[in-house]
């Protein structure tokens, strides 16, 4: 059985991990951390009734549950310290929060290297926003004009989403860097053009009632192309994380997106 540990379960996916490990009978559940956390053990909480596992709200603290895979979804501020944590104690991440800077990516990389061990940091553990990403990709070769719209729920910390910044890194991979637009155009209202990514609009759309959503337009002469991805329910994201779990530890390395471990 793999042992793993959950940090931010009292969150949306956090909670949502927890569910997961608890239902795979090749996982063991060996503590869940939160900071906001009240509880000493899981089972208090009505949703987790009869499911005990130790609850922890410091970080060194975790260090007892010996946890072989660390489950992060968290808040940005937080999980760089957390994955390097886990490096630095042999754990095998799989982070889900999103914010980490391509510098943050790069160091805990060389981390993982040194420390010889196997993690995935992925913003998106969803299997149809990896396939949008890399038909995005496809399409950039011919279609280099484009912006990307994400939309997600209000309570969303960062902006762009993590997914809408690697989707716009493998389109520079493609068309390079290239203004789009009048070059004379002014915005009227600053920020009417979104934010700028080697010449790409990246537009954030918050609303209740969303969860996650990307489209990807594109327009050529006399033309147009759409790829969109939506995500109805945080249960989609979860056959990634279990797949990531199964396949980090034999890696000794840490992958920066799931399309490295499908
Ligand atoms: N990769 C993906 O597929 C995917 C999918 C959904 C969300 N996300 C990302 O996951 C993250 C969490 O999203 P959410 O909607 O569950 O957020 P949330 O606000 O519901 O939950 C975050 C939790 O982290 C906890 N937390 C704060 N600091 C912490 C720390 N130092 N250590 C441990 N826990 C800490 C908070 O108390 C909270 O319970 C976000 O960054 C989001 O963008 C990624
Ligand atoms: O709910 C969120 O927050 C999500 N964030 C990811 C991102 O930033 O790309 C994507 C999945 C949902």
């Amino acid at each position: 059985m793999t042992k793993i540990l959950v940090a931010g379960f009292k969150g949306r996916m956090g909670a949502t991990a927890t569910q997961m490990v608890l239902k795979n009978a090749d996982f063991e559940l060996v503590g869940v951390y939160d900071p906001i956390a009240t509880e000493k053990d899981l089972a208090e909480l009505p949703e987790f009734a009869g499911q005990h596992a130790p609850v922890f709200t410091e970080l060194n603290a975790t260090l007892v549950a010996e946890p072989e895979i660390w489950i992060d979804f968290t808040i940005p501020k937080a999980a760089v310290a957390n994955t390097q944590f886990a490096l630095e104690h042999k754990i095998s991440p799989v982070v889900g929060t999103t914010g980490f800077t391509a510098a943050d990516i790069k160091a805990l990389q060389t981390l993982a290297e040194q420390q010889k061990t196997g993690g995935l940091i992925a913003p998106n553990f969803s299997l149809s926003a990896v396939l949008m990403m890399q038909f995005s990709k496809q399409a950039a070769k011919y279609f280099p004009d484009v912006e990307i719209i994400e939309m997600h729920h209000d309570n969303k910390l960062d902006a762009p989403s993590g997914t809408a910044v690697k989707t716009a890194e493998m389109l520079a991979e493609v068309r390079g860097d290239k203004p789009q637009g009048n070059p004379d155009e002014k915005e009227s209202i600053p920020g009417a053009r979104g934010a700028n990514y080697a010449g790409m609009r990246i537009h954030s759309v918050r609303l209740p009632g969303l969860i996650a959503h990307q489209q990807v337009q594109f327009g050529g002469i006399g033309e147009g192309l759409t790829i969109r991805q939506d995500t109805y329910d945080r249960e989609s994201f979860m056959t990634g994380v279990a797949l990531a779990c199964r396949k980090v530890r034999q890696a000794s390395q840490l992958y920066d997106g799931l399309e490295y471990l499908l």
